[in-house]
């Protein structure tokens, strides 16, 4: 699976994949590491300039997915006007969940998701929260870049995000379809 996360391709590159067992690695050069869980969305089939109408056919599934946040580099990328790539795209960014089949997720626009630290509920919130929702965010990302089977879209997150530390332990869900759990380490070199 590749992972663009081109919901918001303009402001960073390319965020590095981070499956179950593998520690979140908090990198050398933040003091402020942010969870942000999202649901992603996994293509299917690729696609150019696709219209709303056509664009969940082009939807293989969902994979829960934390786009791991240097809220302190992003803060200043943004006062300096400089793309987020340090700040969103570094190894282990994105932690996510196995691969969620499309049919095990009818309604994407209206699901649930909620992310825990240390048994502290941080984050909850529903996807009908989303500014854009699914179809918009295909046609329109599929306008500018072409999308490609394998493809992870991440779509945003709701409010709570907060900083983790070193031994944190994350758990994040989706109602009853998936859980997933990753802990925090610190980067030794
Ligand atoms: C301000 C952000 O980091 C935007 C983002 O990633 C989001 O999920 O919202
Ligand atoms: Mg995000």
């Amino acid at each position: 699976m590749t992972a663009r996360n081109i919901s918001l391709f303009w402001e960073w590159g390319r965020k590095i994949i981070l499956r179950r067992d593998s520690p979140i690695l908090v990198p050398l050069y933040t003091s402020n590491l942010h969870h942000e869980v999202e649901l992603g969305v996994v293509i299917g089939k690729g696609g150019t300039a696709i219209p709303q109408a056509a664009a969940m056919e082009h939807v293989a599934g969902y994979a829960l997915c934390l786009d791991m946040t240097a809220r302190d580099i992003q803060d200043e990328c943004k006062s300096k006007g400089l793309p987020w790539t340090l700040a969103k795209a570094f190894n282990t960014s994105c932690p996510v969940s196995e691969f969620i089949p499309k049919e095990r997720i009818p309604d994407p626009g209206s699901v649930n998701l909620w992310l825990k630290v240390n048994d502290q509920l941080r984050q909850s919130g529903c996807t009908s929260q989303m500014i854009f929702s699914i179809p918009y965010l295909i046609s329109y990302i599929s306008d500018f870049i072409t999308l490609e089977e394998g493809d992870l879209i991440l779509t945003g997150t709701p409010k709570g995000v907060s900083a983790v530390q070193e031994h944190d332990e994350l758990q994040a869900g989706i109602e009853d379809v998936v859980t997933m759990s990753f802990r925090v380490d610190r980067q030794d070199k």
